[in-house]
């Protein structure tokens, strides 16, 4: 485990320190609660527990670890387990320590035995925290992803869209934003079935993607829909870039078992008007406008300056 120690007494400290070291944990130093608040907001991701001095001067340990708990909070860091040393045994020190956040409490001295199994007990929660860790990111990636496509779903992508409308208004800059939807698909499924139509669905992905640049981002916002946030990108240039991501899909044929398909896109792009544009204002508009490619004939492109 990767443990903080917070102690002003030097001698404790470093006793403390050989031991936890011999036992094969990494430890990180802290000599006061300002310094200990500092290293958690600096580790908060790597450390599996912090031993916290109760007596120390300026700020003393309960208060130290308000403030860590408060400030995990505020700032959404990761729960570090915390365990108080104190040479108090008082039933009220150890109720004020856990009501201060902290999760245990031990009394000085501390013998060997009691800090060691202490110390396994400690492993078994850092381990169960790190499978946690992992299948929450594991669950995070899926509810952001489109399972067909492997690109993000409606939802991811409305969050990208709406941090890129919180830049925009802040550095007064700007950003396009298309949708595009697959022409007549439903024959697709109607003449070659459905796996065909899944397997068209997947290619688009693919060949848009070549299209896009690393900063721009393609979601999947219905069944043949998608959408493209273009960065930095307005005027003349989106719209090229909103043409070059229609050839890609017509330019050739689709391949699924001995079946040639000819797929078209339709295209709807707008770029964001910082002033009076949301993100709900801007997929409405660029709604429209692959409203109007798809009347006009379809495999198309319309571009509109927001207004
Ligand atoms: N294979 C497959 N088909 C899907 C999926 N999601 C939606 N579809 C199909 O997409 C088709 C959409 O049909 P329509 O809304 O009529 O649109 P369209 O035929 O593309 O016609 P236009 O958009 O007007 O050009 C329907 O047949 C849906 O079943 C999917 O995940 N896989």
């Amino acid at each position: 485990m990767k443990i903080l120690i917070v102690d002003d007494t030097n001698t404790d400290r470093l006793l403390l320190k050989m031991y936890l070291l011999k036992l094969g944990h990494q430890v990180v130093e802290a000599v006061d609660g300002e310094q200990a608040i500092i290293q958690y907001i600096k580790d908060a991701n790597e450390l599996d527990l912090i031993l916290m001095d109760v007596q120390m001067p300026e700020l003393g340990g309960f208060e130290a670890v308000n403030k860590i708990r408060s400030i995990q909070e505020s700032r959404n860091l990761e729960w570090v387990p915390i365990i108080f040393l104190s040479a108090s045994a008082e039933a009220d020190d150890i109720e004020e320590g856990i009501r201060a956040g902290g999760d245990d409490y031990l009394i000085k001295p501390i013998h060997q035995k009691v800090l060691s199994a202490k110390m396994l007990a400690m492993q078994r929660i850092a381990d169960m925290r790190h499978r946690l860790i992992l299948a929450n990111n594991v669950l995070e990636a899926q509810a952001s992803t489109d399972h067909l496509t492997g690109i993000l779903n409606r939802r991811a992508l409305e969050t990208v869209l709406d941090r890129e409308v919180a830049r925009s208004k802040r550095f007064a800059s700007s950003f396009s934003f298309a949708l595009f939807d697959l022409d007549h698909f439903k024959r697709v499924n109607d003449e070659h079935g459905h796996d065909a139509g899944d397997y068209v669905l997947a290619e688009v992905v693919k060949r848009v993607s070549e299209g896009l640049r690393s900063d721009d981002a393609l979601g999947r916002v219905g069944g043949e829909e998608f959408g493209v946030l273009i960065v930095n990108c307005v005027g003349k240039t989106a719209k090229e870039a909103c043409e070059r991501y229609r050839q890609l899909i017509s330019e050739k044929p689709f391949y699924y078992n001995d079946i040639e398909m000819n797929i078209t896109i339709s295209v709807g792009c707008v770029t964001f008007n910082v002033k009076e544009d949301s993100r709900e204002s801007i997929y409405k508009k660029a709604d429209v406008c692959l409203y109007e490619a798809k009347r006009l004939g379809r495999n198309q492109v319309v571009y509109k300056e927001s207004s």
